[in-house]
C-alpha cells in the first residue's frame, strides 16, 4: 500500500478493529473529579470498600430490640430500659427481662438480640407487653452482610451508574478517578440545510442530524459543541474543520461524504489529514471515513453520511465505539432478540435495520423489523427503538431467528 493509501470498503468489524486500536492509542487521561459528578463516567481506578456495610448491627424495623431467650411462649411483658434511635446516643446495655424502644437503621443496643415490631406490642404502665414472640434474630441486620471492607465495589471501566454512585457514597467516598470526558464538535454540512424555524425554498431540507447526534452525544454524558451549519464550500469546510480540529478531541461531521461533486470532506481529510478507513460494507452508513486530523489540529475525524438513519446506524456501529474506547470503557451488554416476523435480505453488506422490541408473554425478547428501511426514512427509525444486526452475505431469516439487536 502507498503511504496515501487507506483501506476501503471494508468489512464492519475491521473497521470496528481500527476504531479500537485508535482509541487506544489515544485513550483520554484519568482525573479526579467529586463523586457528585460521576454520573455516567468511566471508572479509571477500582473502588475498594473501605468500610463493611451495614457498618453496625441495626434494626430493619421500628419496635423494641430484646433478648429472645427472655420471651415465653405466649405473651410476655419486659421492662422498657431506655431508647435507641436513628443517630440518638447509645442506649444502656438490655439485661434479663428488659428491651430497649428502637428505631429503623439504630444499632442493636448490646445484650439484644432480636427486634419485636411496634405492632405486635402494646405498652403498660411504661412496660412493653409483647403480644406475638418473634424469631430469634428477627429483623436484625448484620455488620458486614452487604459488603466487608475491601471487597471490590466498582471495576475500571465501568460507566458509573446511579446504583453505584450511591454505593461508593455510602462509603464515604468524596473523590474518584474517571477518564476525561471527550470533548465532540458536531458539523452538518449541505448548501440544501435549514434551520428548523426558517422557511425553506426549493430543494431544502431542515437540518435534522445535528439534533439526533446533539441527542445521541448527551445521552452519553456528553456535552457536545455544535456549529452552525457549513456550506458545501472547501474553504468554509476547511476553515471550520480547523478551528475544531484544534480544540476537541473528536469532530463528528454528518454529510458531504460520498461520491458527489460537492462532497468535499474526502478530499479534504486525504490531503490534511490521515485517513484510517473510508467505506465500510454496511448499510446504511457505507461511505463513513475515519481520520486523523493531521494539519486540522489533534482530533480524530468520523466523518458520517448524511443520511439520517445513516447517522443513526455509524453512531451506534462505529462513533459510540469510538467515544467508549477513548475513556476504556469495559465492552457494552450484547443484546439478541428473535424476529416477530421473517426477513429477506436481499443484499451483500452487514444491515443495521430498524425495529420495534416487544416482550413475548413467555418472556422472550422479541424485534418487529420495518420494512421502511430507506436511510432517509426517519419516521420509521423514531418509530423504531432498536437497530437489528443482520450480517453480511444474503440470507432468509425465518420468523423466531436470534439476532444482535442495538436498543435506542
Ligand atoms: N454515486 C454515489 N452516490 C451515493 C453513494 C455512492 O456510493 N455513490 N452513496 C450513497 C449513500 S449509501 C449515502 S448514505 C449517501 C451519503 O452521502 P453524503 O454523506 O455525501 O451525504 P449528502 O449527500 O450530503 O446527503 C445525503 C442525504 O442526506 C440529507 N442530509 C444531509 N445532511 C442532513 C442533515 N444535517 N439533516 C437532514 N438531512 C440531511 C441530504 O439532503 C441528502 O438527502 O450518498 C449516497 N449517494
Ligand atoms: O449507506 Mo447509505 O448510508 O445506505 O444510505
Amino acid at each position: 500500500m502507498a503511504s496515501d493509501a487507506f483501506p476501503t470498503r471494508i468489512a464492519y468489524a475491521e473497521a470496528l478493529a481500527i476504531v479500537s486500536r485508535v482509541a487506544r492509542g489515544r485513550r483520554l487521561p484519568a482525573e479526579h473529579i467529586a463523586l457528585a459528578r460521576a454520573h455516567g463516567r468511566v471508572l479509571a481506578t477500582d473502588a475498594l470498600a473501605r468500610i463493611a456495610m451495614p457498618a453496625f448491627d441495626n434494626s430493619a424495623m421500628d419496635g423494641f430490640a430484646l433478648r429472645r431467650a427472655d420471651l415465653l411462649p405466649g405473651e410476655t411483658l419486659l421492662a422498657l430500659r431506655g431508647e435507641q434511635f436513628a443517630g440518638g446516643p447509645a442506649a444502656p446495655l438490655v439485661r434479663a427481662g428488659e428491651c430497649v424502644r428502637i428505631t429503623t437503621g439504630a444499632p442493636l443496643p448490646d445484650g439484644s438480640d432480636t427486634v419485636v415490631i411496634k405492632e405486635h406490642t402494646r405498652i403498660e404502665d411504661g412496660n412493653v407487653r409483647v403480644l406475638q414472640a418473634p424469631a430469634a434474630g428477627s429483623h436484625v441486620r448484620h455488620r458486614g452482610e452487604d459488603v466487608r471492607a475491601g471487597d471490590l465495589l466498582a471495576v475500571v471501566g465501568e460507566a458509573l451508574s446511579p446504583a453505584r454512585v450511591a454505593l461508593l457514597a455510602g462509603q464515604g467516598i468524596a473523590g474518584i478517578d474517571v477518564a476525561r470526558r471527550p470533548t465532540v464538535a458536531v458539523f452538518s454540512t449541505g448548501d440544501e440545510l435549514v434551520e428548523p424555524g426558517l422557511p425553506l425554498a426549493h430543494g431544502q431540507v431542515y437540518d435534522s442530524n445535528r439534533e439526533l447526534l446533539m441527542g445521541l452525544l448527551r445521552a452519553e454524558g456528553l456535552e457536545p459543541v455544535a456549529w452552525p451549519t457549513l456550506p458545501d464550500d472547501p474553504h468554509a469546510i476547511e476553515s471550520a474543520l480547523r478551528h475544531a480540529g484544534e480544540a476537541f478531541d473528536l469532530v463528528l461531521t454528518c454529510g458531504g461524504v460520498s461520491a458527489g461533486e460537492k462532497d468535499h470532506l474526502p478530499a479534504l481529510l486525504q490531503r490534511r489529514g490521515q485517513v484510517h478507513f473510508w467505506k465500510v460494507r454496511m448499510r446504511p452508513g457505507m461511505p463513513v471515513l475515519f481520520a486523523d486530523g493531521g494539519t486540522l489540529g489533534p482530533a480524530l475525524f468520523l466523518a458520517l453520511p448524511g443520511n439520517p438513519v445513516s447517522v443513526l446506524a455509524t453512531w451506534f456501529a462505529l462513533a459510540r465505539p469510538l467515544l467508549d474506547g477513548l475513556q476504556a470503557r469495559a465492552p457494552r451488554r450484547a443484546w439478541r432478540a428473535r424476529l416477530a416476523a421473517p426477513w429477506r435480505k436481499r443484499h451483500e453488506r452487514l444491515e443495521f435495520l430498524r425495529g420495534r422490541l416487544a416482550s413475548a408473554d413467555d418472556g422472550t425478547l422479541l424485534v418487529e423489523p420495518d420494512p421502511a428501511d430507506g436511510s432517509h426514512r426517519m419516521r420509521a427509525a423514531a418509530d423504531a427503538d432498536a437497530l437489528i444486526v443482520l450480517e453480511e452475505g444474503e440470507r432468509d431469516y425465518p420468523q423466531g431467528s436470534v439476532v444482535e439487536v442495538l436498543p435506542y
